[in-house]
């Protein structure tokens, strides 16, 4: 897991190897510890060149061995043995630095970098702090105020900013180990005193006080409700103000306690989620070892509002030339500025050029004739898409990749419009379609595992997390969202307040509660599809309101508001006021407290206490019982697809892994207890009513979610 070699008469060289990423693995430990001693009691080594193999020098600790019983030697004294060696150590870095990997070459005495390797300490991502002295290393070496942020965000940085930071001493573009070698060769005998970060005094800041609690008020804000960020500030200021040593004994403090946490453990899941998603199936069987992606060199866009605009932006950032159509004129060249705007915005940003012209524009759909692959993004609404679907089918070249950016509508009507259904996906973006990390690619009855194969490898192209669901309604998010919503509208009829509702999620985490969300998104979107679906039906000031509806519990408080052309902050009106249309600050609006106290006044309804424990009781076990509901119908293959799903698209706290391994922490016993009691006293309500995939799992003794893929196997094979 690591050799020695000797290279040019007097240059140990230490190579990782552990493949594909040379993690710290107990082996790979032991394999560094007993070189570095060989090459130190060697007398014809007068220097140590460390380097890891297949061009990755190290991403760090191995998650995977993350536990109570961590064999093998421990990082911290391993590293310290490198400091203090009495041979010049340099680190050749390529590829990745990370984490324990970085930690690795901070105790090095000399790093050279190549100028495409990524560096960082990522740990808080993790829900862990960099704890083999990253933490007190790196101020000493780049300053308090540089460390805080590269500490706090887990952000990577590329050579260029490493060296401009002082993180690395030189940066190659030729070969990184034979440019570590040289420069070992030319530092050897050199005094290495100076060399040792920790023995330097960490930079002295004047306000230090002030900046630690400027860092401390953001990373509350930002990432509210996560405990790494605080240990991470709190183990900086260590390194601040305490000796190294006694900094040292901090860290590792508060390292123990993030150690065991309930938040690494969900970050830890999600790390391995989001790349578990990438390892898709359908229930055909087709997978995605099976299938072959088709190259994609030149795509459409068809209709430019919204996310026909931000589709285009991430098409072309990600290197893939594209044809925006728009039919109306003028929307087309607000289109074209507006895509302008945002890719020379991006540019400025990531300090790249922006990808303007691999765009070109047309008002005539006969401009997508020979692409590769089109994204439809018209308005939501069937007959247009439809009539869409058949022109494409016959414009298109053959074999052209047709897909939907449809967020509710079956994707099965789409492609029964065309000549070859096979070759009809969706592609689900989220808004704003170049930010929002998450891609729901959506397989119908007759996709061909090549079209879910091509449409998987170009959202990983364009920076997504690509998560393949089956076509049910409201695919994989959305279905989950509605029995969520539903929820929260119940809660008012029964007493609650918009903004208690919200204050209960937003403090489990949500970056926005139930409320302001819909404000955000606009109300009006939700009312069209129940009126579609016949459900809202127009309330007024008088009458009957009946709550019943196609055999289940239904509330019109949504489409009274509509009624109102309360449309959210699009309108300056929803559950919430914002002073004027496009108002982004949410205050209480005395307007809905009549409303809801005339509404239940109505109904014959009286409000009484609920407390925030009901709100996350209501609101998330019956999301959380619907995506059970879709994993034992075999829409999503595996609860990690929910989660990244979550996490990634609708706001689910990081630090909670999402609605399925939630459910897991929580204890599946007591989430099917809970559901059971809230469905005794609401038996119209179906969303609470457990499904058989919550039953059969705390039968089985609630196993962990890694597990759950067999017994949802089982009730599949018999259904
Ligand atoms: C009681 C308290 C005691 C506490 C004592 C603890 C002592 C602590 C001392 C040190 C602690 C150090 C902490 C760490 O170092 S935590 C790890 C920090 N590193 C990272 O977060 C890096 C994570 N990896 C990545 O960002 C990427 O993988 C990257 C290296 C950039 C490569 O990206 P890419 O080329 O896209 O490849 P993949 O992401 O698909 O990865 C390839 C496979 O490698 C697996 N992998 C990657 N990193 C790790 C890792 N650190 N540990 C385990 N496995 C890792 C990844 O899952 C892929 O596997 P697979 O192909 O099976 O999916």
């Amino acid at each position: 897991m690591a050799q020695l070699s000797y290279v040019s008469g007097s240059v140990g060289l230490i190579t990782l190897q552990n493949p594909p990423v040379n993690v710290l693995s107990a082996a790979t430990r032991q394999g560094i510890m007993e070189s570095m001693k060989k090459a130190l009691n060697d007398p014809k080594v007068k220097s140590v060149v460390i380097c890891g193999q297949n061009g990755v020098f190290c991403a760090g600790a191995d998650i995977k061995e993350f536990g109570p019983n961590i064999s093998g030697p421990s990082i911290v004294p391993l590293i310290y043995d490198i400091e203090v060696a009495n041979k010049p150590v340099v680190a050749a870095i390529e590829g990745s630095a990370l984490g324990g990997g970085l930690e690795l070459a901070l105790t090095c005495h000399y790093r050279i970098a190549h100028s495409k390797t990524r560096l960082g300490l990522p740990e808080v991502t993790l829900g862990l702090l960099p704890g083999a002295g990253g933490t007190q290393l790196l101020p000493r070496l780049i300053g308090i105020p540089a460390s805080l942020e590269l500490i706090t965000t887990g952000r990577h940085i590329t050579a260029a900013e490493a060296l401009q930071l002082g993180l690395v001493d030189h940066v190659t573009q030729s070969d990184t180990v034979d440019s570590a070698v040289k420069f070992a060769l030319s530092v050897e005998g050199e005094p290495l005193d100076s060399r040792r970060i920790s023995k330097r005094p960490c930079p002295h800041l004047p306000d230090l006080d002030a900046v630690f609690e400027a860092v401390m008020q953001k990373v509350r804000q930002k990432f509210y409700g996560a405990i790494a960020p605080i240990a991470c500030v709190q183990a900086v200021r260590a390194a601040a103000t305490l000796p190294f040593s006694e900094g040292m004994k901090r860290e590792q403090q508060l390292m123990s306690t993030l150690f065991t946490s309930g938040q690494a453990r969900a970050l830890q899941y999600s790390f391995f989620a989001q790349r578990a998603v990438g390892r898709w199936s359908m229930p055909s069987g087709a997978s995605w070892n099976t299938s072959k992606a088709r190259p994609v060199h030149r795509a459409a866009v068809l209709g430019l509002g919204t996310m026909g605009r931000g589709i285009t932006v991430a098409l072309a950032q990600a290197g893939v030339s594209v044809v925006a159509v728009e039919i109306q004129e003028k929307q087309l060249n607000e289109a074209r500025e507006h895509v302008y705007a945002t890719l020379e915005r991006g540019a400025q940003q990531s300090g790249v050029s922006p990808s303007c012209a691999n765009i070109t524009y047309s008002h005539d759909i006969q401009a997508v004739a020979d692409v590769d692959l089109v994204i439809e993004a018209v308005l939501e609404d069937l007959s247009l898409k439809e009539k869409v679907f058949q022109q494409l089918s016959a414009i298109c070249k053959p074999g052209t990749l047709l897909c939907s950016n449809t967020s509710s509508l079956d994707l099965n009507c789409l492609a029964s419009q065309t000549k070859n259904p096979e070759l009809v996906v969706g592609m689900h973006f989220f808004a704003p379609a170049h930010v929002m990390k998450l891609l729901e690619v959506v397989y119908g009855s007759k996709s061909s595992p090549e079209a879910v194969a091509t449409a998987m490898q170009l959202g990983k192209k364009m920076g997504k997390i690509s998560v393949a669901v089956g076509n049910c309604r409201g695919f994989v998010g959305n279905r989950m969202l509605k029995p969520y919503i539903e929820q929260s509208y119940f809660l008012l009829e029964e007493g609650a307040t918009p903004e208690l509702v919200d204050k209960a999620l937003e403090e489990f985490g949500f970056p926005m509660g139930v409320f302001r969300m819909s404000d955000l998104s606009g109300l009006d979107v939700g009312w069209r599809v129940r009126k579609e679906d016949g459900l809202a039906e127009p309330v007024g000031t008088s009458g009957q309101i009946t709550r019943l509806r196609g055999g289940r519990r239904y509330s019109p408080l949504g489409d009274i508001l509509c009624e109102h052309g309360r449309f959210g902050q699009k309108t300056g009106l929803g559950w919430y006021q914002y002073g004027r249309p496009g108002g982004r600050v949410a205050k209480s609006d005395p307007w809905v407290f009549n409303l809801l106290e005339e509404y239940r006044a109505r109904l014959g309804l009286t409000a009484r206490p609920i407390d925030q424990q009901e709100v996350l009781e209501r609101c998330l076990y019956s999301l959380i019982n619907e995506g059970l509901c879709i994993l034992e119908e075999g829409f999503a293959s595996s609860p990690e697809d929910i989660d990244v799903i979550y996490v990634f698209g609708y706001g689910w706290p990081k630090h909670r892994g999402g609605p399925m391994f939630y459910a897991s922490m929580v204890g599946l016993a007591t989430v099917l207890e809970r559901l059971d009691h809230y469905y005794r006293s609401n038996p119209d309500v179906p969303s609470l009513k457990p499904c058989k995939l919550l039953r059969q799992l705390v039968a089985s003794g609630s196993p962990p979610v890694h597990k759950w893929k067999e017994i949802t196997k089982k009730i599949q094979n018999r259904l």
